[in-house]
């Protein structure tokens, strides 16, 4: 077999933290290549080596047979292959155009723009990319950023993409439309290799798949013939059921209302109230308005009317710490820049809600501190080297449950959490839903906004939006094709 990308029993260190133990990857030419496993099994950090971004401690890189180039000479890294991150590498403030040609605009001269946007131009076009060449990167959606650096990559004579989970922050329709991209390649005989924690995905995209566990290669076998079960099994080493969500009978008492709330191009006219022992879901496509709705309810965005009533006590607007006193816990989207901050340990992190509860006259009691953090890291599966490491240093799902830990510390009468999940492993995503489901029992409401409907499953009710209006109240016991049909705009 020819293998067009291989990496041998590759071992990496970071401290005491072996993030790969003699791992190895083989990936055939043409082929579009599946890397799972649970977070912190090591996948990023194999990324990083095979894009000539660290340097392995032990073992080899091979493309096309031959030894991965020196690690400073990046044009030849390049050529050889490209990763479109979950975290965007181009630069908002730049045009698209200059981004697609950073560092290489001139050959020596002056930059010549017309020239230049013409060759970003007709790079897009090759690829069949339709974004403004002029338009500021900042202003692309997720999906054109994504298309962009695809062609940036191939723009450099790369035959090998990382794609690394790419679908996180894409609703279902963009997700289509890069698998249509995807395919095309393969047929043009780009070679791939994807990371993802939907292994549906994997099923659907894939031909092969490859599942590291504790910083090993367990596994590689063709995606035909391998079961979900299987595949499950060998991502976890036990056998793990399927999340069954709770039956529970909601209360009276409102902890969480928006009442007439709009906000000029995302929501309009929005009432919405949630009740104590109750999962109130939000779903619709990207252009839905749900995540503005959300971070309104959270006071991360001001709306233009309306009020937000947090257990009974009305906030001020676009004021999270007037929501949090209320009784608020929230997981934001944007989790690099609004949920945690890195230099800062798991324990430090966690705890910033209750920070002047946990010692006297405001200061923080560490032992304390890290009692309740190492609680959270217990119930959370929080894989660590212990509650004072710093959350920066955690792989992308571990860290995303810190800040999930965080929005939970202070037993909050209100939860509001956007994507909780994305990025989250099949076993990790049980135990946060099963997190959400504790705090409900204990008498919370939450809002559950997601595009992942599985985790919409276990809300008592799903609110459907469709161009910023909420268009539906959808009961529990819907089927995928009854709630896609409504976030599309299809049904009423
Ligand atoms: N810069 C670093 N310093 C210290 N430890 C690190 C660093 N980068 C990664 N690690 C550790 O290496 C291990 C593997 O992390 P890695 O990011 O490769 O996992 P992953 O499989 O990509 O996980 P996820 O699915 O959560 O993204 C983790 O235990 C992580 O904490």
């Amino acid at each position: 077999m020819k293998y067009h990308v291989e990496a041998r029993n590759v071992v990496k260190r970071f401290g005491p933290t072996v993030a790969l133990n003699g791992a190895s990857i083989a990936i055939a030419e043409g082929e579009t290549h599946a890397l799972v496993g649970r977070n912190g099994a090591g996948k990023s950090t194999l990324v990083s080596i095979l894009t000539g971004l660290q340097p392995a401690d032990e073992g080899e890189v091979l493309f096309a047979g031959e030894p991965a180039p020196a690690l400073a000479d990046r044009d030849a890294w390049r050529r050889r292959v490209a990763c479109v991150y979950q975290k965007s590498t181009i630069i908002p403030a730049l045009t698209v155009a200059e981004n697609l040609f950073l560092n290489r605009q001139t050959d020596g001269g002056v930059i010549r723009w017309r020239a230049l946007r013409a060759r970003a131009r007709e790079l897009l076009d090759t690829y069949e990319v339709d974004v403004d060449v002029q338009a500021l990167a900042g202003d692309l959606s997720v999906e054109q950023r994504q298309l962009v650096e695809i062609a940036r990559a191939l723009s450099f004579g790369a035959r090998f993409i990382i794609l690394d989970e790419p679908t996180a922050r894409l609703d279902g329709p963009a997700i289509e439309r890069l698998f249509a991209r995807m395919r095309s390649l393969r047929e043009q005989g780009v070679t791939m290799m994807y990371i993802s924690h939907h292994l549906d995905e994997v099923y659907e995209i894939c031909q092969s798949v490859t599942v590291f566990r504790d910083a090993r290669h367990i596994v590689t076998r063709p995606v035909a013939g391998f079961s979900h079960d299987e595949l499950v099994g060998a991502m976890t080493g036990e056998a793990t059921a399927a999340y069954q969500s709770r039956a529970r009978t909601p209360g009276e008492r409102v902890v969480l209302a928006g009442e007439g709330l709009s906000l000029a191009g995302r929501y309009r006219e929005v009432d919405l109230t949630v009740r104590s022992g109750e999962v109130v879901g939000l779903a619709g496509s990207a252009s839905s308005g749900k995540v503005g709705l959300a971070e309104t309810l959270v006071g991360l965005r001001r709306p233009d009317a309306g009020t937000v009533t947090v257990d009974g006590v009305r906030v001020r607007p676009g004021d999270v710490p007037s929501a949090l006193r209320a009784g608020l816990g929230f997981v934001p989207e944007d989790r690099h820049h609004e949920g945690f901050v890195p230099l800062l340990s798991i324990a430090e992190n966690a705890t910033i809600p209750i920070a002047g509860k946990l010692g006297r006259f405001g200061t923080v009691s560490p032992s304390r501190q890290r009692a309740r953090a190492v609680q959270l890291i217990d119930d959370l599966d929080i894989k660590t080297e212990g509650p004072g490491q710093p959350v920066g240093d955690l792989s992308g799902g571990n860290a995303q449950k810190v800040v999930f830990a965080r929005a939970l510390v202070d037993d909050p009468s209100a939860l509001v959490v956007i994507n909780p999940t994305a990025g989250v492993d099949v076993k990790a995503k049980q135990a946060l839903l099963g997190a959400v489901e504790d705090a409900v029992e204990r008498g919370a409401g939450a809002v559950l906004v997601s595009d992942d409907l599985d985790d919409l499953r276990v809300c008592d009710r799903v609110l459907v939006m469709f161009h910023g209006r909420v268009v539906k109240d959808v009961p529990r016991g819907w089927t995928d094709h009854e709630l896609v049909a409504v976030m599309e705009g299809i049904e009423q």
